[in-house]
């Protein structure tokens, strides 16, 4: 049985999934999309040769009767909607990060799920499906370094637009360390503190660009992450684990190396397309896998509560200046591993 999905969003990620979804991807097939841009969804379908219907309002691809399950690929302001809607026809939803702005939205897609009695959800949290992540937490779990005492991690992207706000370095693109780093240490944050060295001058006046986040886990863990997001050089994430017995970094992705015109070197990614391109087709294909199996398995709203409930934090350190308290609620029996 062909899975029959819905995709609402049809800009950079969502043309991407629609793409893994139909030509890469076993099982599936996208049937309907939709976009506030609708003439931009039609074009896009064009440019992936794909049939399926196009609607402009998010809401009728989630009520077709020929959609199976939902991939919600729009801004982020209109995840928590679409996810709560998605709940409520009792279908399957595929949430790109972040699950919702706040914690508080994102409690209440958990509270809708365990209403509904059985897992829905899975965010699009797709570095743990990343080789390198995987590898590197196998290094932690077999206990190759010892215990881990610090982490020193970078998010750099190579430019953003003028939409990207201060609040968005943490809502959208801190929010996958905040997630990834709880898994990989499998510990929970106690506080953050967030820092803003000087500003570059490639950054637009409402943004603050870099900023560094300095976390405390509840095991005693130091974690320092940079987030800059006009880097211009590249798309360059970083992750280095120092241990009691050793140091273990997240592999570079693999470039050919160069030697011309007396230079030695590496080409870098410029885009999150490329760099996590493996991780997107598992996610999904795990996605997929798990809406025929009945029981979904990846990251859930729980996941992106947690996410969010430390974003929060950040979010109030950013203005504060201060170490904020991050207070995260007990697990519930619903969502135990
Ligand atoms: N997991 C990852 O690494 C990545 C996740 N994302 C997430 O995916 C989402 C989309 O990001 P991009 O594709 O980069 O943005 P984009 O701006 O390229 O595409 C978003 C699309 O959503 C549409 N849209 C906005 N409101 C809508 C609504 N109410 N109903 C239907 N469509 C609506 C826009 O018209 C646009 O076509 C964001 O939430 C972002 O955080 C984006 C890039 C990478
Ligand atoms: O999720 C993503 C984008 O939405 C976000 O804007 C980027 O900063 C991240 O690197 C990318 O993975």
């Amino acid at each position: 049985m062909t899975l029959k999905l819905g995709v609402i969003g049809t800009g950079a990620i969502g043309q991407e999934h629609i793409r893994r979804c139909n030509n890469v991807l076993q099982g599936a097939k996208v049937v309907a999309v939709s976009d506030i841009n609708v003439e931009g969804a039609r074009a896009a379908l064009q440019r992936l040769n794909i049939q399926a219907e196009v609607y402009q309002d998010g809401h009728q691809v989630i009520n077709s009767p020929e959609v199976d399950a939902v991939l919600v690929t729009s801004w982020d302001p209109t995840h928590e909607e679409f996810t709560l809607a998605a709940i409520a026809a009792g279908k399957p939803v595929f949430c790109e990060k972040p699950l919702a702005l706040s914690a508080e939205g994102c409690r209440r897609i958990v509270d809708a799920e365990i209403a509904h009695g059985k897992r829905l959800v899975q965010v699009g949290f797709m570095r743990p499906y990343d080789a390198g992540y995987r590898a590197l937490k196998k290094v932690i779990t077999d206990g190759d370094i010892g215990e881990p005492l610090m982490l020193h991690c970078a998010h750099r992207n190579q430019s953003v637009g003028e939409n990207y706000t201060t609040d968005m370095a943490i809502t959208n693109t801190l929010i996958h360390e905040l997630d990834v780093l709880r898994w990989l240490t499998e510990d929970d944050y106690k506080s953050v503190q967030v820092v803003f060295p000087r500003t570059t001058s490639k950054s637009h006046a409402k943004l603050k660009d870099p900023q560094i986040v300095l976390f405390e886990t509840q095991k005693g863990i130091r974690i320092d992450v940079e987030i800059f997001v006009n880097c211009a050089y590249g798309y360059d994430i970083q992750c280095e684990v120092v241990g009691e017995e050793g140091i273990a970094r997240l592999p570079e992705p693999s470039a050919i190396q160069m030697r011309k015109d007396a230079r030695l070197g590496n080409a870098l990614l410029t885009d999150w397309k490329d760099r996590f391109i493996d991780a997107y087709d598992v996610e999904l294909q795990a996605f997929i896998n798990d809406v025929k199996a009945g029981q979904l398995s990846g990251p859930s709203a729980w996941d992106g509560f947690a996410a969010s409930v430390a974003a929060d934090a950040c979010l109030k350190a950013q203005t504060s200046g201060a170490i904020e308290p991050v207070a995260m609620p007990p697990r519930p029996a619903f969502y135990q591993k």
